[in-house]
């Protein structure tokens, strides 16, 4: 069966690349036209610390692959949230009844996903490796992170243990019956990432800091807040472990692990989220209001005011605009919230 992968960047192309190394039959779709001429001319390239190797990519843009009136399978989704619907609907009258579309995604891109395709033909993904686009035809691979595959109605079907054998070619994936704890507990994770993005700084430097870990607490906690109500139970994962920070803080366990998040992160080549490389590198707006958003609705629908979260978004969207630096005053900002709200 066929693999279409739409949006061939850092998660798309690492799992693609791997996946074509494997023996998997993989195709490409990407809205960056140079990217796939690049890919189809001299294949795809997968850079890491010590290592790189490349595939023969089969790469179309979306008026390519219309025009070519390919037939669709199974469609693994990796464009940034903000482009999910959009990226999907060409291809919906493409799809055959049992296709389905998978979301190789951070958020709760699944909700949008399925409102498209509908929620049978959705299967939820939790990714943590660590990717960035370099250039044409070329993605570097930061850093190795869990992959867990799940239906959103938390049972485990045939099409997702399929899905966990055929990704054994890029590597441990798993099969989840609680996709949704995995997308909370990075939804929390991911915020205090977030605010790393704020700053210059790695993000590594800010998990082995104890004076910078109270603000991180208070964003992660906020999230983890509205998990609890939606009556999720938030997984823990790479040395990330949500259940040390909420409902009760575990110290001395939270901050050992924090420094044990660092270690790890220490061994990444890639230092900085995708927010921060959006901002500071490819300069253009993030995906972080549509992973943010949905938080403060559903959190304010619980009677939660969200305030840091609404501070880090607005942060976040004022760098985007120009009207704000990067930089640690954003995070003192942050801590001003922090205090005021009373949330630690
Ligand atoms: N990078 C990482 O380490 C991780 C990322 N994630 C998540 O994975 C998802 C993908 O992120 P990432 O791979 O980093 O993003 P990238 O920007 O590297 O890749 C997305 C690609 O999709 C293309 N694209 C955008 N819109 C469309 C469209 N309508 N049709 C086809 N292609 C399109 C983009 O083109 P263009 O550049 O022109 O927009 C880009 O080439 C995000 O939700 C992210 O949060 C999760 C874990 C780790
Ligand atoms: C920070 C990271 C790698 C965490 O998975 C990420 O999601 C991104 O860079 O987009």
């Amino acid at each position: 069966m066929t693999i279409t992968i739409i949006g061939a960047g850092a998660i798309g192309g690492v799992i693609g690349a791997y996946l074509i190394r494997s023996g998997e039959e993989v195709v490409f779709i990407d809205r960056d036209k140079v990217h796939v001429d690049a890919m189809n001319k001299k294949g795809l390239t997968i850079q890491m610390k010590d290592d790189s190797f490349t595939v023969e990519a089969k790469a179309y843009t979306i008026e390519e692959f219309l025009a070519a009136k390919l037939p669709v399978e199974t469609i693994f989704l990796a464009v940034k949230a903000q482009h999910t619907k959009e990226a999907i609907e060409p291809f919906k009258p493409l799809m055959k009844p049992d296709s389905y579309v998978v979301s190789f995604q951070n958020g709760l891109c699944e909700y949008d996903i399925a409102e498209v395709v509908g929620a049978d033909r959705t299967v939820g993904c939790f990714i943590n490796l660590f990717a960035d686009y370099l250039e044409p035809g070329k993605i570097e691979y930061g850093g190795v992170g869990s992959l867990y595959i799940g239906e959103t109605d938390g049972t485990v079907s045939e099409r997702v243990l399929d899905l966990k054998e055929r990704l054994q070619g890029w590597g441990e994936a798993k099969a989840t019956d609680n996709i949704f704890g995995y997308l909370w507990s990075k939804l929390a994770y991911g915020a205090m990432l977030t605010a790393t993005a704020t700053t210059n700084e790695e993000i590594a430097g800010f998990f082995a800091e104890p004076k910078l870990h109270p603000v991180l607490n208070a964003v992660g906690t906020e999230v983890l807040r509205v998990a609890e109500k939606q009556g999720i139970t938030a997984e823990p994962f790479d040395n990330w472990n949500p259940a040390l920070l909420y409902p009760h803080k575990k110290e001395p366990e939270l901050q050992t692990s924090y420094f044990q998040l660092a270690e790890r992160l220490r061994g990444y080549t890639k230092t900085r989220t995708g927010i921060w490389r959006d901002l500071a590198v490819r300069k253009r707006k993030t995906e972080v209001p549509q992973q943010l958003n949905p938080v403060i609705q559903i959190g304010e629908e619980h009677g939660l005011a969200m305030p840091l979260t609404r501070k880090l978004l607005s942060l976040i969207q004022e760098i985007e605009n120009g009207k704000r630096e990067m930089g640690m005053d954003n995070l003192r900002e942050l801590e001003a919230v922090m205090q005021e709200s009373g949330i630690s």
